[in-house]
């Protein structure tokens, strides 16, 4: 089997005693979409937070590719290709839906932010397009000019996927994508995703929502009490005994 892209392991996470994770592995392949779900407080946040650099596991290690980023800031990890998303939308109120994006590029490209305009050079038009290409792909394009915190909360979500996007992420992380959307939001969710894998992402996916980690996933990995329950293909393991009785205590 090839090597996978990303690498958590041995993980553990403590806070105050409370142990958030604890001995966690995962493998992420190149080029699939890994769900990672479980009931609340199950540690699903802090391994979003420990793979994106936001909290620092107390032992264990993060490798992208052969390279070990355990150590390194969220800033650090972003131009190597490791972005996210959060379970409260982060974006900048009161810039404009395409200046979000082109912010999100920046953090890729180590750019001034200023220094995208005006458009000089051939690498900033080729910002440019990337960055229409992720509002076309998230049907933003009407609502370029407008202020983000204009808008409703669904696009303001799918302008927080956008502009990971447009930060052309080797490994993109979302956070609850789902949730707060409506039920179209969440049907148009699905093919979205399924897009950023046919992209060339690799994508991890928290989320509570079983009917998209079933439809979107490729391999799926349950957390319990900061544990690995079980991991495997969708169907298997959202059917399994173990599952059930985490979720419904039966
Ligand atoms: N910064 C923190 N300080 C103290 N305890 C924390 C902190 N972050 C998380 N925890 C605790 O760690 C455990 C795991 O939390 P985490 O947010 O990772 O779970 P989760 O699976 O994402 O939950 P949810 O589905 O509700 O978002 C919980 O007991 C939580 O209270």
């Amino acid at each position: 089997m090839a090597e996978p892209l990303l690498k958590v392991s041995g993980i553990c996470k403590r806070f105050q005693g409370v142990e958030a994770l604890g001995d966690i592995d995962i493998e992420l392949a190149e080029g699939t979409i890994h769900g990672v779900v479980g009931p609340n407080g199950a540690g699903k946040t802090t391994l979003l937070n420990v793979i994106s650099g936001y909290v620092a596991p107390n032992s264990g290690s993060v490798t992208l590719g052969d390279r070990e980023i355990t150590k390194l800031t969220p800033q650090q990890r972003v131009p190597l290709g490791v972005v996210r998303t959060f379970q409260n939308i982060r974006l900048f109120g009161g810039l404009s839906v395409v200046d979000n994006l082109l912010i999100g590029q920046h953090s890729r490209a180590h750019t001034g932010f200023f220094s995208l305009w005006p458009l000089r050079t051939g690498s900033e038009k080729r910002l440019r397009a990337e960055a229409r290409e992720a509002l076309e792909l998230f049907d933003l394009l009407p609502y370029r000019k407008r202020r983000a915190a204009e808008l409703p909360y669904g696009l303001q979500k799918q302008l927080e996927m956008a502009r990971a996007l447009a930060a052309r992420p080797r490994v993109l992380l979302l956070d609850e994508p789902a949730a707060g959307m409506t039920t179209d939001g969440r049907a148009a969710l699905v093919p979205r995703i399924r897009e950023l894998r046919d992209r060339g992402m690799s994508v991890i996916v928290v989320e509570h929502d079983m009917d998209v980690i079933a439809k979107v996933c490729d391999h799926v990995t349950v957390l319990n009490f900061g544990r690995k329950l079980i991991d495997g293909a969708p169907a298997e393991v959202l059917a399994s005994d173990e599952v059930r009785t985490a979720y419904l205590g039966t």
